[in-house]
């Protein structure tokens, strides 16, 4: 593996769940990461994905150095061959060069606009990382993908799923505002290459880029969706079609307590942070079936595994 822009970066999928477990299992520092250095630039919050890789590169013996880009860093100018008379310091070219001289590894989190859907998909900021640092670089959630978080979702399946073959449904849910496609897109897409039966509940309006889900079906009717599911993992996402729009906000979607009685006792996944009573209802993150708690944890060996990958440069 040379970066871990996107899942496509994943030779095999199933080895690296294998390995993330096995890194689970034994929860030791490695002596891989030593004498090397993680940068992590932060265009947008986290806690998360910001902690576990923190904690992951350091049971590898890495260093980490933190900055929130946004706030602490010069603005930065994307545009090759730009007249930079604007507010923008810094070009990519000299920023990314420059960071590779300090770091091993560059990992980036950079959310979508939400405005122009073909700048987003463009991933302007992570293929300029990538093209101007001489070292791998991470997506840590970027306009169209959250590729960490997809293979901590492939990973807690595969380690609580109790059918070889699980119903897994991934349900839209209503949220006050406009947010990311990166999430669901990862998961859509990861779940393609799991052997699972895979459904997407969303209302009309708010289908995913086709692109991503054209093998995999989508039901406007959520009850029906949510029949004899094993995993339900809940998630908002701005319209793809109206793009960047929020069109619906009542809670008809959330799912409740009630609406969990329609699956087969599922287990319920959330990336985190979930607004409660907005997405999941309290009865629902409080129960038994809520799995969110796990499902970060895994967070940390997700990370650790694919920075084992590029410190190896293994495929
Ligand atoms: N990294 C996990 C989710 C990040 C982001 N959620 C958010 O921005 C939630 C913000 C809020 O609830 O105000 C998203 O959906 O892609
Ligand atoms: N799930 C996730 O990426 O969480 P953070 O946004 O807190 O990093």
């Amino acid at each position: 593996m040379n970066n871990y822009i996107t899942l496509s970066d994943i030779e095999n999928l199933q080895e690296l769940i294998d390995e993330a477990l096995q890194l689970k299992k034994k929860n030791t520092a490695g002596e891989v990461g030593k004498g090397k250095t993680l940068g992590m630039l932060f265009f947008n919050p986290s806690l998360r994905t910001r902690l576990s890789t923190e904690k992951a590169a350091k049971l590898l013996g890495m260093e980490v150095m933190v900055m929130n880009a946004d706030k602490d860093g010069w603005a930065l100018e994307f545009e090759d061959g730009a007249v930079m008379d604007s507010n923008k310091a810094e070009h990519i070219k000299e920023a990314a060069a420059v960071l590779s001289q300090y770091c091993d590894i560059i990992a980036v989190r950079a959310f979508p606009d939400l405005k122009d859907k073909e700048k987003d998909e463009a991933e302007v900021v992570l293929k300029s990382f990538q093209k101007y640092a001489s070292v791998p670089v991470i997506n840590l959630e970027s306009a169209t993908g959250h590729p960490l978080q997809a293979l901590t979702d492939a990973i807690t399946i595969s380690e609580l799923k109790t059918e070889k073959r699980p119903k897994v449904v991934l349900t839209w849910a209503p949220h006050p505002k406009a947010l990311p496609q990166s999430v669901p897109n990862s998961f859509a897409e990861v779940m393609q290459k799991l052997d699972a039966d895979f459904v997407i509940a969303n209302p009309e309006g708010y289908n995913l880029n086709p692109v991503i889900t054209k093998d995999v079906e989508v039901i406007h009717d959520q009850d029906e969706a949510l029949k004899d599911a094993d995993f339900v993992y809940v998630k908002n996402w701005s319209s793809y079609e109206q793009y960047g729009k929020a069109l619906k906000t009542d809670t008809s979607w959330t799912l409740t307590g009630d609406k969990l009685k329609k699956t087969n006792n599922a287990k319920v996944m959330h990336c985190l942070p979930v607004r409660r009573n907005m997405v999941i209802a309290d009865e629902v993150l409080d129960s038994e079936n809520s799995v969110v708690i796990h499902q970060a944890s895994n967070r940390t060996f997700a990370a650790q595994a694919v920075l084992r990958r590029l410190l190896e440069r293994k495929k």
